[in-house]
């Protein structure tokens, strides 16, 4: 495996029953990275993560994690959230981190004094001493999270880490995760809200019917649909839009429609000729949560 990638698969494929979960999927995570694994409900990321961590083994394909062809092998160098939550009610807060850290090799009174401090850090500090049972189901989340960082992993694995949460505690584990990148590991994530991946990912991979529709960054998705004008004239008489792209549609006090192949300046040139006029005009690149649903009815549609 090359050294820059923490991560790597070839041709991953899952098969449960006559169902195939995961049909051949590739992914190279550069390490030092946060990578999306972005796809909408059912597409697979689940499964794909698990298959990269070795909590299940593929049908075929190659996985190559940390330098192991055998992803248990290095399972204490990576933290992972899983998709089903959970944490033994009765612990306190900051024995539940602690744990989770010795699970992973870490020294039992380290692991405690690191959890308060990062608990303290998170701006959770008067949680450390309550049991996780008396905690909101969105705390207690980040409390497992904080745990899945305590013992400083070179890979972070987080399976949907932001359902759940409220918008600050969103925000919240968006700084957790720049902090993990800025402290040198790598953070893989699925979601399929697209506003934290475009906010966070450096790369992304869209599966979707268990394959890989896309792997790039969020720019390169973006780039994929045209740019989007909202033009607004400055004579409004009932024609203007005659002299717009067909797609044209009105919106507020203007009309918005893809910027044509030959750009913006003959429409803008027809609408002076004609006397319409222009009042106001922005083109902006569609964002991923576009590029996301393109790609994904593409596959529907393949499939
Ligand atoms: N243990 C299992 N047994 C049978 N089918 C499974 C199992 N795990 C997953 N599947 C099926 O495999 C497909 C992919 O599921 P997976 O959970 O990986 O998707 P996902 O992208 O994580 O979805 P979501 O966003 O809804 O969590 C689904 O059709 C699911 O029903």
């Amino acid at each position: 495996m090359p050294s820059d990638h923490a991560l790597t698969a070839t041709g991953l494929e899952k098969r449960f029953g006559h169902k195939l979960a995961v049909a051949g999927v590739d992914l190279a995570v550069p390490r030092g990275c946060i990578y999306g694994v972005l796809g909408p409900n059912g597409a697979g990321k689940t499964t794909t993560l698990r298959l990269l961590l070795g909590i299940i083994d593929p049908d075929a394909g190659e996985r190559n994690v940390l330098g192991a062809s055998r992803p248990r092998e290095v399972s204490d160098r990576i933290g992972y959230l899983p998709e089903e939550r959970g944490l033994y009610p009765s612990m306190k807060a900051r024995e539940a981190i602690a744990f989770m850290g010795a699970l992973r090799g870490l020294d039992w009174a380290e692991a405690r004094r690191r959890g308060v401090e990062m608990l303290e850090a998170a701006g959770l500090g008067t949680a450390a001493g309550e049991k996780i049972r008396a905690l909101s189901k969105g705390m207690a989340q980040l409390v497992q999270l904080l745990g899945s960082m305590v013992h400083r992993p070179e890979l972070l694995v987080l399976d949907e880490p932001f359902s759940g949460l409220d918008p600050v505690n969103q925000e919240k584990l968006e700084a957790l995760i720049l902090a993990e990148r800025d402290r040198g590991a790598t953070i893989l994530f699925s979601t399929h809200v697209m506003a934290h991946a475009q906010r966070l990912c450096e790369r992304i991979a869209i599966i979707a019917g268990g394959k890989r529709r896309f792997e790039g960054t969020v720019d390169e998705a973006r780039a994929l649909l045209p740019m989007r004008a909202h033009l607004v004239p400055r004579s409004g008489n009932g024609d203007t839009r005659s002299f717009l792209p067909a797609d044209a549609v009105a919106l507020g006090d203007g009309f918005e429609f893809e910027v044509p192949p030959e750009g913006i300046e003959p429409v803008l040139a027809r609408l002076i000729e004609t006397g319409h006029g222009v009042a106001g005009l922005s083109i902006e690149r569609p964002g991923l949560h576009e590029a996301f649903v393109k790609l994904v009815r593409e596959g529907e549609a393949e499939a």
